[in-house]
C-alpha cells in the first residue's frame, strides 16, 4: 500500500498499455507492489506456488530490503485452526496476487477504488484472502492509513465489520470501466432497485462484505483469477460465494488458464445465488461457453 502511495505522490506512474483490450493498463505501482509481495511471500513460504498478475517472479530481482515484509498478524496466527487447515500440503497451495486492483481508477485519481489482493487457494478452492485498501477514507481523514480486511473459511474475518445489506431493496454492484451491451443486459434481467458502479473486483466485494450491495454481477470475460481469489476467500468466510454466470465454481489450481472467461457472479449469504443465476436468460449465458 505504501509503495502504491509513493508512486502516486511522485507522480511518475510509468503507464504501459498491456494490449489485451480496452482499459488494460499497468503502472510502476503495479510492478513494484507485485515485486514486494512476491519476494516477501517467497522468502517465508518458498514451497508454495505464487501467481501474480504482472508476470512471473524473476530470481535475480533484488528488491529494496525495506520492502521485504517479515512480520505476521498475531491475531490470525493465534486463531484456533480447524484440522483440515492444519494438514495442508504446500503443494496444494496457490497464492493469487493482484498487486493493484483497479488500475484504471488509480490512473484516473479514483483512489479509494484501489485495493491490493492476496488470495489463498487450497486444492483449487479459494479459502481465504487479504484485501488491503491503501486509500480508505483518504478524502475525509487526514493521515488516513488505509485498512486491511482478511478472511479465512473456518476461522472468520477481520479488519472490518460485516454488515447485512438492506432487506427492503435489491442492490447490485458492477463495473464502471469495462461495461458493454451484454454486461447491461445481465443487470436488467436481475431487475435491481439500484446499481452501484465502482472500479476493481476487490472494491466491489467490499461492498458485499459491508452490506452496501447484495450481488456483484459482471457478464464479461475481463476478470482473471487474481481479481477474484482473495475477495472470494473472504466472502466465503462469511457464507457468500462467487461463481461464473452459469453458477459454477472457478478452479484456482496452479495449472488453470487465468481468465474468468464465464463472467463473475458474487452474492452475499442474504440472497439466493442459484435463484438469481436462474434469472439470467439462457441466450445470454450461451455467449459464455466453456
Ligand atoms: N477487460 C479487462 N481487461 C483487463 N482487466 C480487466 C478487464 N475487466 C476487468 N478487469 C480487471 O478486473 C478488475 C475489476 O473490473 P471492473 O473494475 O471493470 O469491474 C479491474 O480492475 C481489472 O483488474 P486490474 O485493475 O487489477 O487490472
Ligand atoms: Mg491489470
Ligand atoms: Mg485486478
Ligand atoms: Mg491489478
Amino acid at each position: 500500500g505504501n509503495i502504491i502511495k509513493d508512486v502516486m505522490t511522485k507522480g511518475e506512474l510509468g503507464i504501459v498499455e498491456k494490449g489485451s483490450g480496452v482499459n488494460d493498463l499497468q503502472t510502476e505501482a503495479d510492478r513494484s507492489a507485485q515485486r514486494c509481495i512476491v519476494a516477501s511471500l517467497l522468502k517465508q513460504f518458498p514451497n508454495v506456488t505464487i501467481i501474480g498478475e504482472e508476470g512471473p517472479h524473476n530470481e535475480e530481482d533484488n528488491i529494496p530490503s525495506e520492502w521485504l515484509v517479515t512480520d505476521m498478524d498475531e491475531t490470525v496466527l493465534n486463531s484456533n485452526y480447524p484440522n483440515d487447515l492444519k494438514a495442508i500440503n504446500p503443494d496444494d497451495i496457490v497464492v493469487w496476487v493482484d498487486p493493484l486492483d483497479g488500475t484504471s481508477e488509480y490512473t484516473q485519481g479514483l483512489l479509494d477504488h484501489v485495493t491490493v489482493l492476496i488470495g489463498l487457494a487450497v486444492k483449487g478452492k479459494p479459502i481465504g484472502g487479504v484485501i488491503h485498501q491503501p486509500y480508505h477514507n483518504y478524502k475525509t481523514e487526514k493521515d488516513a492509513k488505509g485498512r486491511t480486511l482478511w478472511g479465512l473459511v473456518g476461522i472468520g474475518v477481520g479488519g472490518f465489520v460485516p454488515f447485512e445489506p438492506p432487506s427492503d431493496k435489491f442492490i447490485i454492484t458492477t463495473t464502471r470501466s469495462h461495461s458493454d451491451a451484454i454486461v447491461t443486459k445481465a443487470l436488467e434481467a436481475l431487475n435491481p432497485d439500484e446499481i452501484i458502479r465502482v472500479g476493481g473486483a476487490g472494491h466491489k466485494v467490499m461492498m458485499l462484505l459491508e452490506g452496501k450491495a447484495h450481488a456483484y454481477v459482471f457478464a464479461s470475460k475481463g476478470c482473471k483469477r487474481w481479481d477474484t481469489c482473495a475477495p472470494e476467500g473472504i466472502l466465503r468466510a462469511l457464507g457468500g460465494v462467487i461463481t461464473d454466470i452459469h453458477g459454477r465454481d472457478y478452479d484456482y489450481s496452479k495449472d488453470v488458464s487465468y481468465p474468468n472467461a464465464q463472467g463473475v457472479f458474487g452474492t452475499t449469504k442474504y440472497v439466493n445465488h442459484q435463484t438469481l443465476i436462474g434469472k439470467i436468460p439462457q441466450d445470454l449465458k450461451d455467449r459464455f461457453p466453456y
